[in-house]
């Protein structure tokens, strides 16, 4: 009833002409077949009555505009009820995404039932509508039901009891036909997204090189085919079995009609009923089979839609993955710095600890850098940093502020970042910088300063529409795909810089996060973005993550993440003298750019 209730009350914000008119539309279909039946027996009656028929002229206008109103309501429904969908459907999607926004961290986006839950949701978006539809559907079929039964009533009242006795089966079997239709949706959740997944690399211009260069397609379709012929399976199955219990339950009511038909003309014959009592009983018995064979399936319908709804309400009244503090405190301006104080994390409990103790403090206006090996948890630490997860055991606070005190939006407005793994949006390139403040949105002045300090003015300034230049070829038109130019595609580098530029929005935040900010930058460009990170740091507080150690050695202080604690802290000075796994990992870098007998040392180093 909950759900019942959520789909109505949804339905009504978003259309409510809409659904009155679909309702009044339901009445009139429901009442004119039995009104149609009761003209067509008087008119009949009349005729086989002695003549002459003077009186048959309103009737018959009256059967004839019953006939019309008929003819053109279930046109006035399709229309109505498509409308309602459409409505609905916009509705329903802004709320659901609405409700996703509410997820503030991403463990929800990196939980496959909450995927599988989402996917569900997001196809039931016209559900509200269609449940509208089944419950008018099966007032509309109780109403023509009770219409006819009346009718039937006054001609053989057994034979009435006879069939409403015979539907109760077909409505028991058709609620656990649709119940099972609903959990198997649920239940092929799984394989529906490899297949998805499957096919999207068939198709994902960024995975055609691999797919084409190691021969990948058919195995990639070979696994895809395999996941629908899984699904394909359970639903011929689910099919196979609505199949025979239908056509069992089709065969009873046509064997009930055909012995009430014997029946009501051997009555005729016999004198027993009037002509007109046989049409009546003829359009009764049909009239109640196809009302209760629509209410029938109506209800079923809405119990399956009602079940598929679920998922929509489970997902809007989620809880949000990360607790939002009852008494929120004020965020102050960073002034001392960010502490670390004996972080645990691990992404689940079935997953082995990332950080085990991490005790660290970034100084407020220092620059600090953080390095390790692969997998050390480095962009782990970021992510905490940022709120996305919330430290297992521990605390990180912010001039003494636990993060978990804070509004999580106004903490992610005091920061700027770049990550590791940023986004290439197919958006304009004034867009793509745009992005990392939503404010400067058509402030050509402050793009392009950005894209200055990320050294890639140039290059946008350059490309066919500057920096309006789509950079992207997937969403142009049959006609501007013929404009030389139009959607350009960037090299790494160059997006690499644009995700720069973003960041550099930003620059007037409390706290910068550089999370392998050089990593895809030829030799030039990498020391020219490091030596305008180095001004951009002076006197801010920055967290620089590279696997470039000399991009690091200027940091005030460096954090190096082992075995997930923080094993070594100092600068770049003290852990060389430390000789510590800073040092080795410095050596090993430094001596790459040292050919025999050169002259090329790393900067600073002898
Ligand atoms: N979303 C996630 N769910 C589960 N485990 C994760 C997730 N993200 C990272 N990990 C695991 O956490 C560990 C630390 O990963 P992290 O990305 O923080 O390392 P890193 O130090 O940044 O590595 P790199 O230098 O390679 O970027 C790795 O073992 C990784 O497998």
């Amino acid at each position: 009833m909950g759900r019942l209730g959520g789909a109505a009350r949804l339905v009504w914000r978003a259309a409510p002409p809409q659904l009155l008119g679909y309702l009044a539309n339901t009445v009139l279909a429901a009442g004119l077949p039995v009104l149609l039946a009761w003209l067509l027996k008087g008119v009949l009656d009349t005729l086989a009555g002695p003549g002459p028929h003077h009186d048959l002229a309103w009737p018959a206008a009256a059967l004839a505009l019953a006939g019309l109103v008929t003819a053109l309501s279930p046109h006035a429904g399709e229309y109505l009820g498509t409308e309602l969908d459409r409505r609905v459907s916009l509705h329903a999607q802004n709320e659901l995404f609405t409700a996703v926004e509410r997820f503030s961290g991403l463990s929800r986006f990196e939980d496959p039932v909450f995927h599988d839950r989402l996917r569900l949701a997001q196809r039931t978006t016209t559900s509200p509508s269609r449940i509208v539809d089944a419950v008018c559907g099966v007032g509309r079929g109780a109403l023509t039901l009770i219409g006819f039964l009346g009718s039937l009533a006054l001609i053989s009242l057994p034979f009435t009891a006879v069939l409403l006795v015979a539907a109760v089966p077909m409505l028991v079997v058709e609620l656990r036909l649709a119940r099972r239709r609903a959990a198997l949706q649920w239940t092929l959740g799984p394989t529906e997204r490899w297949e998805q997944f499957y096919s999207d690399l068939l198709s994902n211009p960024y995975a055609a090189k691999e797919v084409r260069l190691f021969g990948l397609a058919g195995f990639l379709r070979g696994r895809m085919n395999a996941e629908q012929r899984i699904a394909n399976r359970a639903l011929r199955q689910l099919d196979r079995r609505e199949f025979w219990v239908r056509a069992l339950l089709s065969v009873l009511s046509a064997s009930l009609s055909a012995a009430g038909l014997v029946w009501a003309i051997r009555m005729a014959g016999r004198g027993q009923v009037t002509v007109g009592d046989v049409s009546m009983f003829v359009a009764a018995v049909a009239g109640v089979q196809v009302a209760l064979n629509g209410l029938v399936g109506s209800i079923s319908s809405t119990g399956y839609e009602l079940s598929m709804f679920g998922h929509y309400m489970e997902v809007l009244h989620a809880e949000s993955d990360l607790p939002s503090p009852e008494r929120p405190l004020a965020l102050p301006p960073l002034r001392h710095g960010i502490e670390l104080r004996d972080v645990w994390f691990r992404y689940s409990d079935q997953h082995p600890w990332v950080l085990r103790g991490v005790n660290l403090f970034i100084p407020s206006g220092r620059s600090t850098a953080l390095v390790g090996h692969n997998g050390a948890g480095k962009s782990t630490l970021v992510k905490l940093l940022c709120r996305f997860y919330d430290p297992t055991r521990g605390a990180i606070l912010w001039d003494g502020v636990d993060l978990r005190e804070v509004p999580v939006d106004e903490l992610r407005e005091r920061m700027s970042a770049v990550f590791q793994d940023f986004m290439n949006y197919d958006f304009s390139a004034a867009d793509n910088i745009a992005v990392g403040d939503l404010g400067a949105v058509g402030d050509q002045e402050r793009l392009e300063t950005a894209a200055r300090w990320a050294g890639v003015h140039g290059t946008l300034t350059a490309l066919p529409a500057g920096y309006a230049t789509l950079l992207t070829r997937m969403f142009l038109s049959e006609s501007e795909r013929q404009e030389p130019g139009a959607g350009v595609m960037l090299s790494g580098g160059q997006w690499q810089r644009l995700a720069l530029a973003r960041a550099f929005l930003r620059t007037d935040r409390d706290v910068m996060i550089l999370d392998e900010p050089s990593a895809g930058l030829d030799a030039e460009a990498e020391h020219d973005v490091h030596d305008r990170l180095r001004k951009l740091r002076d006197g801010a507080t920055s967290l620089l993550i590279s696997h470039r150690l000399g991009a690091v050695r200027d940091a005030d202080l460096i954090a190096v993440l082992s075995d997930g604690v923080v094993a070594e802290l100092g600068d770049h000075a003290e852990l060389l003298g430390a000789g510590g796994l800073y040092a080795r990992l410095f050596t090993l870098q430094a001596s790459g750019y040292q050919a025999e007998g050169s002259a090329f040392q790393v900067q600073g180093e002898t």
